[in-house]
């Protein structure tokens, strides 16, 4: 008997947190695509039938499964971030764990990620996997990811690229990877980066690694917060004014980030609303609602006092604007701060 359990012994050991998302979702039948999971009023499958339903994964390592949140990531708040960071954390501390990882909602995925990639102190790897057909539909990707993602995790290669997510065989970082389809499986890309690598026969092979700052290389620690600061973000349009900027303001946001047109241009009244916010203590962020392409600070950003949103879409520069207002207020210190993470 001695020989078999070495060999137990000589696998990773890989826990996984599970947080909900369509890989945990259920519809009424098999052709039940985009009706499914809590809007659908079907309760979420548990970790372990998910473990259970994938067998797979415990050829490539020891798996333990831990229930952390059972939602829809369009659910999550602030609070299950620190939740999730501070056991991710705990775990990665431990000898006995060589990688993490989280099922999670695609819709919110890539926040996740990237909140993660700057806040997990370890060099281990940390992966994110969701689906994007329910596991009762017709080709459902949940397993297939699921045994990937704990591949990828277990793999030795898979050490210090920053947190990842694993899905429809491609590995992405958390820095460049948008949603960029509602439904299809192909939903994940890097439009500034391309893909760190690919999956195939439950092997990784990659092609790039990020030189962005990430997990332990960070300035940035949430073990001892309770909540983030406040940042909105505005969608801008041909037209728009600035009357969604005065709300948040009004609301007690510290922080606005400007999603502007093409190049973080935006309408006179948007401007004079960012100008008056700033006036106010409120950190602004400039930066574009088009998915690709690097916003550099211009002559009225650097006038104004705003920070220039770099390589971050909207959605990733308020995660990173939220963890950098908890260390200073500086606009150089922050412009920084998007220029290297
Ligand atoms: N494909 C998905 O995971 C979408 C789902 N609504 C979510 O929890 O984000």
């Amino acid at each position: 008997a001695a020989a078999p359990a070495q060999a137990e012994n000589a696998k990773p050991n890989i826990a996984i947190l599970a947080t909900g998302g369509t890989i945990a979702s259920r519809g009424a039948d098999s052709m039940a695509l985009t009706d499914y999971g809590s809007n659908a009023g079907m309760k979420h499958l548990g970790i372990q039938t998910m473990i259970d339903a994938v067998p797979e994964v415990k050829k490539f390592a020891n798996i333990t499964g831990e229930q952390v949140f059972n939602v829809g990531s369009s659910k999550l708040a602030i609070e299950n971030w620190l939740i999730l960071a501070k056991r991710t954390n705990e775990l990665l501390a431990s000898k006995d764990i060589d990688g993490v990882v989280i099922t999670h909602g695609t819709d919110t995925i890539e926040e996740t990620a990237y909140f993660l990639n700057l806040v997990v102190k370890s060099d281990k790897p940390v992966v994110l996997v969701g689906a994007m057909r329910p596991a009762t539909g017709l080709s459902a990707d949940g397993p297939l990811n699921l045994a990937n993602a704990v591949a990828l995790a277990a793999s030795s290669e898979a050490k210090n690229k920053g947190v990842m997510v694993c899905m429809n065989d491609q590995i992405s970082s958390a820095f460049g990877v948008m949603k960029m389809n509602t439904t299809n499986a192909a939903t994940f890309q890097s439009p500034n980066t391309g893909y760190l690598g690919y999956m195939q026969n439950f092997k990784p092979f990659f092609v790039s690694a990020p030189l962005k700052k990430h997990t332990y290389q960070t300035e940035f620690d949430v073990s001892d917060l309770t909540t983030l600061p406040r940042v909105e973000v505005n969608f801008t349009t041909l037209g728009s004014d600035g009357v969604l900027i005065d709300a948040a303001v009004a609301a007690g946001a510290k922080g606005i980030v400007n999603a502007g047109v093409g190049h973080a241009n935006v309408p006179a009244a948007t401007l004079k609303s960012l100008q008056e916010a700033q006036k106010k203590g409120v950190l602004i962020v400039v930066g574009s609602r088009v998915d690709s392409g690097i916003v550099t600070p211009t002559t009225m950003h650097s006038k104004s006092g705003f920070v220039s949103a770099m390589m971050h879409n909207a959605q990733k520069a308020r995660v990173l604007l939220m963890l950098a207002l908890t260390k200073t207020n500086n606009v150089m210190e922050i412009q920084r701060i998007f220029d290297e993470y």
